[in-house]
């Protein structure tokens, strides 16, 4: 798994983003189940972060500058994490010099309406980079993956905000998927 790089002009955004994490979504000492069923004592609620107006705008810009080499035109991943994490991007890429457009893949169709599995902002066979607040087995992000893909996306990484070193990489890698993450569990536990 490769951390996000850190510039010099970007160091002091990874501190105050990490310092928002710890403060609001981590959390030790509990018994948490996890979505893959295994249960941890250690849980990284997100949601805080993304849901904080500093912790979104960090989230955005640290998100944006990690892809910038990325030749993409939508971001986007399993709801419900993703859906504030690509919608900070977008924001953060008006004025850019090509402005990135959002997605979101239910994990299931509504049932009514459009209906849609991958909603918002896709256009089949697009070139696309998968989003994640949170990595543990990497299951969500896969299933995101595989429904851009059914619509002929082509998928190179996946980018999260924390890794939990549980597994996730050697998924990614099996689909040919890199994972880049902003932090991973060690930043934030010493063991
Ligand atoms: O790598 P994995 O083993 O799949 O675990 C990580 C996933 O678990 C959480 O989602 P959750 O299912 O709790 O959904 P939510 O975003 O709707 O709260 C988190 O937001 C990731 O999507
Ligand atoms: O694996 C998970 O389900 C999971 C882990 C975590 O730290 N945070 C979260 O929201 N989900």
């Amino acid at each position: 798994m490769a951390l996000a790089r850190r510039r010099p002009e970007t160091k002091a955004q990874f501190d105050q983003l990490k310092a928002i994490i710890r403060r609001e979504s981590l959390l030790t000492g509990g018994e948490f189940k996890l979505a893959s069923g295994a249960q941890s004592s250690v849980f990284f609620d997100m949601k805080k972060t993304l849901f904080d107006p500093e912790g979104a705008s960090l989230v955005g810009e640290l998100i944006l500058d990690a892809i910038a080499g990325d030749n993409v035109e939508f971001v986007g991943g399993l709801e419900l994490g993703a859906v504030p994490i690509a919608t900070a991007v977008c924001v953060k890429s008006v004025g850019a010099r090509r402005p990135l457009k959002g997605f979101f893949v239910r994990k299931e169709p509504k049932g009514h309406g459009t209906n849609k599995l991958v909603d918002g902002q896709f256009r089949d066979g697009a070139d696309v980079i998968v989003l994640e607040d949170v990595t543990t087995t990497g299951g969500s992000s896969l299933k995101a993956v595989n429904a851009v893909r059914e619509r002929g996306a082509k998928v190179r990484k996946v980018v999260t905000i924390v890794d939990r070193l549980e597994g996730a990489e050697a998924a990614f890698a099996k689909d040919g998927i890199e994972l880049v993450a902003l932090f991973d569990r060690n930043d934030f536990l010493d063991h």
